[in-house]
């Protein structure tokens, strides 16, 4: 049963503790504060109104938590609280949305539906996803398998592989979208509400090795491997990872050296594959081999011979981030993706619609960054003053502002496009999506270095008021290497730009 609340005077609380309207019997607590025992019975704290004092060194999620929220034993009488923990709505706060959810703003792109779609995505990852994030965050576990199953109920699993015949007969979000409607801008959505929880190896392991591993299959799998293996990966019961990348190359993918060789009706695979994310739970590996004949995909399952083991990254081990090794490894011929030899055209296909998935998350966190410096630069006071008083501070707030409004406005573009004219993606999308990628994962490392220096120590601490900023400055660099590094995505985009150059083109 709830604790009953009581109503207080001011005269009443001399001993406890008042936060904003809200007051805490905190004697028992006071020995256990991990702030030190003396600040809660400070003359200037204990009987007065603490709140500005506890917001400048408290998240307001520290109050949630359930073992601090019992310490509350009412509120002051005829004050009503101010400060409104309420995560699953839209953030007030200027630009810590993106402008077609920002109210009196107005989108050629998103239509009716993608707002009820986006308000039930919210509910559901602030609900269900969130304390995952940050448990597993902590904690460097899988994401739960009670998560997953959430998931594949919802059908969220299969919306990840964005429109298409995947989505059939499926109820999508409870019914809010019909299969048939499910757009690139409904699947942006979902990666943005995962993108603004601001765990970045949460992220990565929150299914991103189906989302890279199952596209080979889907597309070029034969009917009888993508029937063992799409149902079991949609609905959560298996996971899939791609694996391509070795110590001994990553882009290059001429010098791999992982080998498989026919042996009758069986390929036998001897290799290691490194940075291989999801691959320690996964039960598919959808493997780049060199064969005799060029470089193939090869779908191997979790079998004898196959092992993985974790690898110390710079974020959570949460992303099961695996070093794998293929010890004659032998599975039929008939689980070859997309033909012998014909491994790069499978490759090459999945990157677009990886690279633009990472874009819609990396930008949603990159936004939660500038809505964090927001509001600590108010809250925060300095030589007397809130810190966004000095113009130094402002200078950083305004371009980091910019640079994601720029981002954002670029992704709905391409978005748009994918919508109309995924088919031509490789002719059109490529280079486009890979100067996208450039220019949000510089933009984020410069708004993640900005976001550092306004938090102080605390953008250096993975707990308490910076932990965000923390999390985001140690991530971001992930964003420019994973799914094609920086520098080789914005070539990409120009030696595209040069093979369309007409040839009399002349100043
Ligand atoms: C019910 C009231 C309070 C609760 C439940 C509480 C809880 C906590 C917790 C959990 C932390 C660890 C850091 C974090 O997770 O954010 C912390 C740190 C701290 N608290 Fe409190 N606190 C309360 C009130 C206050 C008040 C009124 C003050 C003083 C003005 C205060 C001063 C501090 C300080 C100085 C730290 C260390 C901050 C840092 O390391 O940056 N606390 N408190």
């Amino acid at each position: 049963m709830a604790k009953q609340l009581r109503e207080y005077t001011w005269d009443e609380v001399k001993n406890w503790l008042v936060i904003d309207s809200r007051v805490y019997d905190v004697t028992k607590f006071m020995s256990l504060h991990p702030g030190g025992a003396h600040v809660l019975s400070d003359k200037n704290v204990a009987g007065q109104d603490a709140t500005d004092a506890f917001f400048a060194l408290h998240r307001q999620e520290v109050l949630q938590r359930p073992q601090y929220s019992r310490l509350q034993i009412g509120t002051i009488k005829g004050e009503i609280a101010l400060v409104k923990y309420a995560p699953e709505e839209l953030s007030q706060v200027p630009y810590a949305e993106p402008s077609w959810l920002a109210s009196g703003y107005f989108s050629p792109y998103y239509t009716e539906n993608h707002r009820q779609f986006q308000k039930a995505m919210r509910k559901f990852f602030v609900e269900v996803v969130a304390p995952d994030a940050q448990a597993c965050e902590d904690n460097g576990k899988r994401l739960s398998q009670a998560v997953v199953d959430k998931l594949a109920e919802l059908n969220i699993i299969a919306m990840r592989f964005g429109p298409g015949k995947h989505l059939k007969g499926l109820t999508l979000m409870g019914g809010i979208v019909k299969p048939e409607e499910f757009d690139y801008f409904h699947e942006s959505i979902v990666l943005a509400e995962l993108g603004r929880l601001g765990t970045r190896g949460y992220y990565d392991g929150f299914l991103a090795g189906d989302t890279i591993g199952l596209p080979p299959v889907l597309n070029f799998g034969s009917p009888e491997i993508q029937k063992m293996v799409v149902p079991d990966v949609l609905q959560g019961k298996k996971f899939i990872c791609l694996a391509i990348t070795e110590a001994f190359a990553g882009s290059d993918v001429s010098g791999l050296q992982t080998y498989a060789y026919k042996d009758g009706n069986d390929w036998v695979i001897n290799g290691t594959k490194k940075w291989i994310t999801n691959g320690m739970f996964a039960d598919w590996f959808t493997t780049g081999c060199r064969t005799d004949t060029g470089f193939t995909v090869i779908l191997i399952p979790r079998i004898e011979g196959v092992e993985t083991r974790p690898i110390k990254t710079g974020y959570s081990p949460t992303a099961g981030t695996a070093f794998v090794t293929f010890d004659n490894v032998r599975v039929p011929l008939s689980h070859t993706l997309g033909g012998e030899g014909k491994g790069m055209n499978v490759i090459l296909s999945n990157f677009n619609h990886e690279r633009w998935m990472m874009c819609c998350v990396m930008l949603r966190t990159q936004r939660l960054i500038v809505e964090e410096c927001l509001k600590w630069s108010q809250q925060r006071q300095v030589f007397g003053k809130p810190l966004n008083a000095q113009a130094v501070i402002r200078n950083k707030l305004a371009l980091m502002i910019s640079r994601v409004e720029a981002a954002q406005n670029w992704l709905e573009n391409i978005t748009y496009q994918m919508n109309h004219s995924y088919k031509e993606q490789s002719d059109k999308l490529a280079g486009p999506i890979g100067f996208l990628k450039q220019f949000a994962t510089r933009t984020g490392r410069a708004t993640a270095g900005d976001a550092t220096l306004i938090f102080g120590g605390r953008g250096i601490t993975t707990t308490g008021m910076g932990k965000l900023i923390e999390n985001y400055h140690r991530g971001s660099p992930f964003d420019a290497i994973l799914g094609g590094a920086e520098d080789v995505l914005g070539d990409l985009g120009v030696r595209q730009a040069m093979k369309k150059m007409p040839k009399n083109a002349r100043l």
